[in-house]
């Protein structure tokens, strides 16, 4: 799976809230960090092929998507997980995962395995059979994230999945991304301790530019005294801020 960004520019209306972005993506992790309003939400949404580039080139496996006709052929291949994401109340937990199997065109004879293995790896076994409005908040990230990793997609996308989730249920999540294997997995965050735990790089995203590509160790170098921050990767991010905003 290779995903390419290229010159991207997207917004809503009249506002620009990508500008000129380019990155290339390829197998393993890679999170998104930068303050509320960045456009990691904008990107992830542009990936997901829910949104059409506004300019620029975006091709996922080589296809180029400029239309619903080529958005349709690669998002079998992708598992997005949105913010907020919906679902009925009324269904059961592997209703509902099935119900994502079913929607990115795993063949119906593959449901309960795939299915199962997805609830197995964000341990959700035991609740499979609960209804969906009696889960904790962090029982439905992870059923979220099921969700996202059923029939092992190529490519997947995940914004902010461990808001809500308890420590040890974070450290659950580290385990279950890390062991995806040769997917794309792109995550955006908030929490930085997340990002040098599992990533392998990191994109830090500021007003829709990308004013940090590199990885975990690369970014870690940038952090220096004199900054706010409890740990190297905090005071690194702070660096990357535009001067105005580095300190509190
Ligand atoms: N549907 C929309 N219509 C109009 N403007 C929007 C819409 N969605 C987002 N925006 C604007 O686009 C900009 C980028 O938003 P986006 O949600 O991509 O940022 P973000 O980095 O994900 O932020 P956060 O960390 O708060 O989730 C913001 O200024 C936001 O107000």
């Amino acid at each position: 799976m290779s995903v390419v960004v290229d010159a991207l520019a997207q917004g809503y209306g009249t506002s620009t809230v990508i500008d000129n972005l380019s990155i290339t993506l390829r197998p393993g992790l890679t999170a998104l960090l930068g303050p509320n309003g960045a456009g990691k939400t904008t990107l992830l949404r542009t990936l997901a092929t829910v949104m059409p580039p506004r300019n620029g080139v975006v091709r996922i496996d080589d296809i180029e998507i400029d239309s619903e006709r080529s958005a349709r052929r690669v998002r079998d291949h992708i598992g997005y997980l949105p913010q907020d994401f919906g679902f009925d109340p009324q269904m059961t937990v592997a209703d509902f995962v099935t119900y994502a199997a079913w929607m990115r065109g795993v063949p119906s004879g593959q449901w309960r395995r795939s299915v199962d293995e997805a609830l197995e790896m964000v341990d959700l076994t035991d609740q499979r059979r609960a209804k969906m409005r009696s889960l904790s908040g962090g029982m439905r990230r992870r059923a979220g994230i099921a969700w996202a990793v059923v029939g092992r997609p190529r490519l997947v996308l995940l914004d902010e999945p461990t808001v809500g989730l308890d420590p040890r249920q974070r450290l659950q999540f580290r385990k279950i991304i890390s062991g995806l294997g040769d997917t794309v997995v792109v995550l955006s965050t908030h929490l930085i301790d997340d990002v040098g735990a599992v990533c392998d790089r990191v994109i830090v995203l500021h007003s829709g530019e990308a004013r940090f590509d590199g990885t975990v160790a690369e970014l870690e170098a940038l952090g220096h005294d004199g900054l706010p921050g409890h740990s190297r990767l905090e005071r690194a991010y702070m660096h990357l801020l535009p001067e105005g905003e580095q300190q509190l």
